[in-house]
């Protein structure tokens, strides 16, 4: 058995280590995070700050970031896997994963999602409780889709992109980078880079420019 250690201690964080004490997979299960007046959460103790990642790497092989910002997520996901900490997927056992599927290092798949056939999903990704991408989509690095989306078949959704909770994409078309569809919108068109568009159908209400 190997251990693993969990960046973010957090309402995202504990969920993530309930999914990886359930895989059974790991014996020993410990979090980094900011926040120096945590001591233990979930029962799992606190070993140090997010920069003391390297002095955990012989003691903890593993290593995922449980940080619900897309793009700091991603960024401490790259430095772990430059330190050379091995970078897996969690996958809760009360998902439904097919095996058609693939997903990449660093994603986590939460209780009651579902994967079906063809899907491909990048690194660093949530696909949050009860949320469901269908068949042949294209989730790109660092998407986060939040509890009970529902990405019908053939969706592309570009890097860093957020869903919101109950948000629902028709089937066939693409959602940009760095876009923030808002909870409960209906998406039924394509969407461009790095807005955020709300509404049943949804519409554009902000963009982003250069910001992001
Ligand atoms: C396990 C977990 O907890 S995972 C986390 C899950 N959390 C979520 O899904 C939260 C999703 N967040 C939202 O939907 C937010 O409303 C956001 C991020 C889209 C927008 O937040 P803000 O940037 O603060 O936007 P703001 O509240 O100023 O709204 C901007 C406009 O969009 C509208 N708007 C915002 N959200 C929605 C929505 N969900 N549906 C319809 N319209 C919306 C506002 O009414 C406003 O419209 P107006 O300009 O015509 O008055």
């Amino acid at each position: 058995m190997e251990n693993l250690l969990i960046l973010g201690a957090g309402g995202h964080g504990k969920v993530v280590a309930e999914a990886a004490m359930l895989t059974g997979r790991w014996d020993d299960i410990a979090f980094l995070d900011n926040d120096t007046t945590l001591n233990r959460v979930i029962g799992i103790p606190v070993i140090g700050s997010f920069d003391t990642y390297l002095d955990h790497s012989k003691a903890y092989s593993s290593a995922v970031v449980a940080i619900g910002n897309n793009e700091n997520r991603f960024v401490w996901l790259t430095k772990l896997e430059q330190a050379g900490f091995k970078i897996p997927v969690i996958i809760h056992p009360s998902s439904i994963v097919s095996k058609f599927s693939q997903i990449e290092s660093g994603t986590v798949v939460l209780a009651g999602a579902v994967i079906n056939a063809d899907a491909s999903i990048a690194k660093g990704c949530i696909l949050n409780t009860s949320s469901t991408i269908d068949h042949d989509c294209v989730i790109g690095n660092g998407v986060h889709v939040s509890p009970g989306a529902n990405v019908s078949g053939t969706v592309t959704i570009n890097d860093f992109s957020w869903l919101g909770v109950g948000a629902s994409i028709v089937n066939n078309i693409t959602i940009g980078s760095h876009v923030i569809v808002a909870a409960g919108a209906v998406v039924i068109s394509d969407i461009p880079d790095s807005v955020m568009v709300a509404g049943v159908p949804a519409q554009i209400k902000q963009s982003y420019g250069d910001e992001l």
